[in-house]
């Protein structure tokens, strides 16, 4: 797992993230992650440099791995945001949303009810994604299917949403106004 600090200026509302990617073929570097590198990007285009990504990780779909991970991202590392790509779907190998549910300790299911809604109106293959959202103490895990293109479509559902959720979370004013 490799640590950066990316930005020197962290503000107050600066949500501290990681990026989990989630696939067997990347872990055997049978291809190129695209994923996790669109993910950041998606959360650097963000105006204010409100996300500042300390961590991505590349993990195997293994429940065991990534639920270990997930506990020391949110009980040690103490992150306030968690997305992770991949390992959503029907496949016998995609253990993502059992993973995460196994480290839940609140289901924060509008999030996902949101992707999917959403996703609905450009492909009814949004129906196979089965990522699921929750919190564990004061972190937020959000699970993302695979494809860059479906990542992008749904990071950016969510995005406008997100840091009034997370200001309630960690304590910090949230301002309820606007839509
Ligand atoms: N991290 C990724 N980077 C680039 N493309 C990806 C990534 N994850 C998924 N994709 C693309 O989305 C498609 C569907 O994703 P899916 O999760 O089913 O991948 P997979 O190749 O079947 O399984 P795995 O990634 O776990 O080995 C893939 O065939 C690939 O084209
Ligand atoms: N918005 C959006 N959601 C989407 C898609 C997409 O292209 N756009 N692809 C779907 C497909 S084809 C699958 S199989 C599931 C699960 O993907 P995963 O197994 O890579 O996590 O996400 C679904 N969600």
């Amino acid at each position: 797992m490799s640590f950066s600090e990316k930005k020197n200026h962290i503000s107050n509302q600066t949500y501290r993230t990681a990026v989990m990617i989630l696939s067997d073929k990347g872990a055997k570097g049978e291809r190129k992650d695209e994923s996790g590198p669109l993910i950041i990007k998606l959360l650097e285009d963000v105006e204010e440099d409100s996300y500042q990504v300390v961590c991505s990780v590349l993990l195997p779909d293994e429940q065991s791995v990534i639920e270990q991970t997930l506990r020391n991202l949110c009980d040690v590392e103490k992150l306030d945001l968690i997305l992770t790509t991949g390992g959503t779907g029907l496949s016998p190998r995609d253990v993502t949303p059992e993973a995460t549910l196994a480290v839940a300790e609140r289901n924060v299911p509008g999030i996902a009810e949101y992707m999917r809604a959403k996703s609905f109106e450009i492909t009814p293959k949004a129906m196979l994604s089965r990522g699921v959202a929750v919190l564990r103490g004061k972190t937020l895990i959000i699970n993302l299917p695979g494809s860059p293109k479906a990542v992008k479509e749904q990071l950016e559902f969510i995005l406008p949403a997100l840091p009034h959720g997370l200001d309630i979370l960690l304590g910090r004013d949230g301002e309820c106004g606007g839509r």
